[in-house]
């Protein structure tokens, strides 16, 4: 079986153009089969504070009303994800766009009102392979943004984090998968002020301790819940750090496992 990896970008390198360039340029560098998954969150909130939107997070998640729905669209599956694809075709990476409506590739389902009302935000329900099979054996690069579909004409905003982890569990009955998550630190840390303090390893046990003792918040428990929840469901590996990770070796990162 082939190796596939799915790599997740975040804010760090989507919002500052030299990174990103940088970023591409070695990302097109990879050989083998490949899948890119974009954020951009704090991308959709400034552009909804210059049109007067406001903007209503909860836990980390967008509350998306259908102005936010729109300006999520034309940032996610257009500026962003279009200026990747094109920045991927100047490094002679052939790459296609994608949203989860794209080849039908996530279907997701409107979240349930409980106690708080998300809007229109999307829990995925299934990924279809097929489509992105064709393209990854014949050296094409499917670049995801973090918008699915309902299979009923509605568009749906869905994490980022969570894009990645199911495409790495869809793709992982045909491939061999490995996840990684790349954002501003060296990995997860002991103190999040210490870029020196990765904690290399993290296994369900030891992440339960690191929750109650609140080494890790915010942005880093739906994250990991993420991680969890792939290398449950067969991805081979999943990794959290700086992009170098990828690239550099002896680069230290966090490393997730059963
Ligand atoms: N133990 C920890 N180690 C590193 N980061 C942590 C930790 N606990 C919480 N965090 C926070 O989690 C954030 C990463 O999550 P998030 O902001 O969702 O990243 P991204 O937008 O790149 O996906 C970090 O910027 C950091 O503030
Ligand atoms: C439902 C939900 O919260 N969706 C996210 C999707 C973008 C994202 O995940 O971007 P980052 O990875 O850069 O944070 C949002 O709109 O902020």
């Amino acid at each position: 079986m082939e190796t596939v990896k799915v790599i997740k970008i975040g804010g760090n390198i989507i919002d500052n153009e030299e990174a990103l360039t940088a970023f591409i340029k070695d990302f097109s560098t990879i050989t083998g089969p490949k899948v890119l998954v974009h954020g951009g969150g704090k991308l959709a909130t400034k552009l909804a504070a210059k049109m007067n939107i406001p903007v209503n997070m909860n836990e980390g998640r967008r509350i998306t009303d259908a102005d936010t729905l729109d300006i999520i669209t034309m940032v996610y599956a257009g500026k962003i994800n279009k200026n990747i694809v094109a920045q991927l075709q100047a490094n002679n990476c052939n790459a296609v766009g994608f949203s989860g409506a794209d080849g039908n590739t996530i279907v997701s389902e409107k979240r349930p009102v409980n106690s708080i009302d998300y809007g229109f935000v999307g829990d995925v329900k299934n990924v279809n392979t097929n489509v992105l099979e064709i393209l990854l054996n014949n050296e094409i690069t499917p670049v995801f943004c973090a918008i699915t579909h309902n299979k009923n004409g509605q568009l749906l905003n869905t994490n980022a984090d969570t894009i990645a982890s199911e495409l790495a569990i869809g793709l992982s009955s045909i491939f061999n998968t490995e996840l990684y998550y790349c954002f501003e630190k060296n990995g997860v840390l002991e103190d999040v002020e210490d870029d020196d303090s990765v904690i290399e390893n993290i296994n369900t046990e030891s992440y339960k301790t690191l929750k109650d003792n609140h080494i890790i918040f915010e942005g880093m428990l739906p994250k990991l819940d993420n991680c969890f929840h792939a290398i449950n469901k067969n991805v081979q590996k999943v990794c959290i750090g700086k992009s170098d990770m990828l690239f550099k070796t002896n680069n230290k990162h966090t490393t997730i496992t059963q």
